[in-house]
């Protein structure tokens, strides 16, 4: 694409056709000041669309999973408040080092900022979802994000697309397979002590999870010159068990939806962000949620956020836990095969919570 392009409506459509619809950083690269008409949301979708206020001030629970692990009852109470109330938290001393983390962000963004070219030798294919491109888009009329993603299938190894791994910049392969081996202990760890807020025993979660899957979603943010009238990405809640999102401190792009309103998740420097999945919601009759979240975008700023979902093998048949369900709390989700669920995830546009009415009784 010729860089120093005229920005006219004629040649930003034909970016689209030629096949780089989805590519928001040669958008922005070629024609920053305009923004195509798919990217640009009817009035209610707007980040600050009617119903959809902003509360910047509110906080997300903060959870020191050092203080889990020596046992802390007070810091269990704080954990299992910030999964029923919130769905979504912070961890600190959450054992996943620092290096690590920056090692995993460096290359992330390295390959974001690679040519074009390079990055289309990974590409996702139309209605897939592993490989660099744009998921979750299945018709021309729908509106598009304004964020780039790689995504990849870490555990277990059938799941694995190799030619999908960059091999550009090197190390990528090296540092996703060894920051997924952290993260996926944090993900142990997490479950376990999820399960004891809920006076579950321990391993209750894990042990039912089989060979649990593990996928990894990263996401860049470029600038966008009307980041009032689109999305970074779109509401949605994930279908995973718990999800861990690393993002860089640049600007606060990620809100919650809570009592109706949107807040804002500051990121703290190192902590991770854990969000309570679909698979929870079902597990726990609904006493724990997943939340619907989004991404917004900046004027000046770009974002990249790493996401690893922590989720049951395809194989495994569930439903919600007997514990659960009483007199009192009916039964509210059929019981359903993990995989299938994933397929209907995977297939369906990023609509809220719309793809957990698959479930729903
Ligand atoms: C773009 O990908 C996603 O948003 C995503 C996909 C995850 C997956 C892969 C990249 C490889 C194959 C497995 C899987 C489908 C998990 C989101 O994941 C959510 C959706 C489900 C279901 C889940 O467990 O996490
Ligand atoms: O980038 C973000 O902050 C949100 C990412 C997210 O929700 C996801 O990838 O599922
Ligand atoms: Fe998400």
């Amino acid at each position: 694409m010729d860089s120093a392009a005229v920005c006219r409506s004629e040649q930003v459509s034909e970016v689209i056709k030629i096949g780089q619809v989805d590519d928001v950083q040669e958008l922005q690269r070629v024609c920053f000041s305009t923004v195509p008409e798919r990217y640009i949301r009817d009035g209610d979708d707007r980040p600050g669309g009617v119903g959809g206020d902003v509360r910047a001030q509110e906080r997300i629970p903060v959870i020191d999973v050092g203080e889990l692990q020596r046992g802390g009852e007070e810091e269990l109470n704080k954990l299992r408040l910030a999964c029923e109330e919130w769905g979504f938290f912070q961890v600190v001393n959450h054992g996943v080092e620092e290096e690590v983390m920056d090692e995993m962000e460096k290359l992330a963004r390295e390959f974001f900022m690679l040519p074009l070219e390079e990055k289309e030798k990974y590409p996702m294919a139309p209605g897939g979802i592993q490989g660099y491109g744009h998921a979750f888009v299945f018709s021309e009329d729908q509106k598009l994000d304004w964020c780039n993603m790689l995504a990849l299938g870490v555990e277990p190894a059938f799941i694995r697309q190799p030619k999908l791994w960059p091999t550009t910049p090197a190390n990528f392969s090296q540092t996703l397979e060894k920051y997924s081996i952290k993260i996926r202990e944090l993900c142990l760890r997490l479950l376990a002590h999820i399960a004891e807020t809920l006076d579950l025993a321990p391993e209750r979660f894990n042990g039912m999870f089989g060979e649990a899957v593990q996928a990894v979603r990263m996401n860049f943010y470029p600038p966008c010159p009307r980041p009032e009238m689109v999305l970074g990405l779109s509401a949605h809640s994930d279908g995973s068990a718990v999800t861990v999102l690393q993002q860089d401190t640049a600007f606060a792009g990620l809100q919650v939806l809570r009592d109706g309103a949107w807040v804002t998740v500051q990121p703290i420097r190192h902590a991770l962000v854990i969000n309570v999945g679909d698979t929870l919601e079902v597990l726990t009759n609904g006493r724990y949620k997943s939340v619907e979240h989004r991404a917004v975008a900046n004027g000046e700023l770009d974002r990249l956020s790493v996401v690893t979902f922590y989720a049951p093998a395809y194989d495994v048949e569930l439903g919600p836990l007997p514990e659960f369900v009483t007199d009192e709390e009916p039964c509210r989700y059929r019981r359903y095969n993990h995989g299938e669920y994933s397929r209907h995830y995977v297939t369906s546009r990023l609509q809220g919570k719309k793809t957990l009415e698959f479930a729903k009784i």
